[in-house]
């Protein structure tokens, strides 16, 4: 083994990854979703590191989503270059990608599905960076989204592992530099019919001129802080649902003098034990108006051929039969 120092993108690499997996305490086995991009190669490499040495099988999984003609040459070139890091296994995982909402989600539904089943409750690392973490910040804030959107994507949420959200893209490419590994081009990424790609090229670059740098940084730093303000307005939430909840029923006393926000939480939790598949933001509204705007109506219709009705200071969300 050689004991020369590594380079130092390679350590930064490594300790992101060293991190969080002392922070999971992985037992026997992880994985790695490798797309053949030098974020999840530089990603593959430092796991097998840092897992090996704490004792771990290091799994990389590559999905072929079979959508481009060079799709299965793409996924064996990953299968390759994981051969050569020494993982212990690696396996290339054809899907079929169908399905509403677009290409790009249904092959994202696909993907996720298949490393999830692979993985069988090992940990999946994914090879997400802080610069992907901006884009999603920047994306939500830009169309008005929630703040759960702007949140943006978190580090643990078993099965999903992601140690790289506080590390920049260039050092995942130098660290491959150093590495000797060529990694994959996805030509989606230069190509400007993709929002996000005109995110990374044009937008951020041009914010981060006129703010003079360290944009990403900032962006990704408001994701985590508001992430902790979502933890504890989610624990706060949770309280109140205790105490609001009488068997499957809420008692409306309970919820009328919560905060708005508190209130919503409490009833999505609600709604969605219930059985309510799709919860959309309407509805909470029309769940919410049954407490805060309530003009004697009885009942909103949601979705599941369920009914949520206010009836005796209680609301109940049941079949429409009922
Ligand atoms: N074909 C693939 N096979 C295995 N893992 C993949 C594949 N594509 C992406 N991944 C994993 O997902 C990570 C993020 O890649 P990418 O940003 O393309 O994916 P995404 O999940 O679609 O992202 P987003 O959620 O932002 O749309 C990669 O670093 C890798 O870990």
């Amino acid at each position: 083994m050689s004991t020369a120092k590594p380079h130092p993108a390679v350590a930064d690499v490594r300790r992101a990854v060293r991190d969080l997996l002392e922070e999971v305490e992985p037992e026997g086995r992880i994985t790695v979703a490798v797309s053949g991009g030098a974020d999840s190669l530089a990603l593959a490499a430092a796991a097998t590191h840092i897992g090996h040495k704490m004792g771990l099988a290091v799994v990389g999984l590559i999905v072929d989503h079979g959508l481009q003609a060079e799709s299965a040459h793409t996924a064996a070139r990953a299968a390759e270059h994981l051969a050569d890091l020494g993982l212990d296994d690696v396996q290339v995982l054809p899907v079929v990608v169908e399905g509403k909402g677009g290409l790009e989600a249904a092959a994202r539904r696909a993907r996720y599905a298949a490393l999830r089943t692979a993985a069988d409750g090992a940990w999946v690392l994914l090879g997400h960076t802080r610069d992907d973490q901006a884009e999603t910040v920047l994306l939500g804030l830009g169309r008005g989204s929630g703040p759960r959107s702007i949140a943006g994507m978190k580090p643990l949420d078993h099965p999903w592992a992601r140690p790289l959200l506080r590390t920049p893209r260039t050092t995942t490419q130098t660290a491959c530099a150093a590495l000797g590994i060529t990694p994959w081009q996805d030509p989606h990424n230069a190509d400007p019919r993709f929002t996000r790609v005109r995110l990374r090229h044009e937008v951020l670059p041009l914010l981060d001129d006129v703010l003079q740098g360290g944009v990403s940084a900032a962006l990704a730093r408001t994701a985590a802080q508001l992430r902790e303000d979502l933890a504890a307005l989610d624990a706060i939430a949770a309280e109140a649902h205790t105490r609001a909840s009488e068997g499957d029923e809420l008692v409306v006393a309970e919820l009328t003098p919560l905060p708005p926000a508190v209130r919503r939480r409490v009833l999505r939790t609600w709604l969605t034990r219930a059985g309510v598949p799709e919860l959309t933001d309407a509805h909470l509204r029309g769940a919410d108006a049954l407490v805060s705007d309530w003009h004697g109506q009885r009942g909103i219709a949601l979705p599941g051929g369920l009914v949520a009705r206010r009836a005796r200071g209680r609301l109940t969300c049941t079949g429409r039969e009922v």
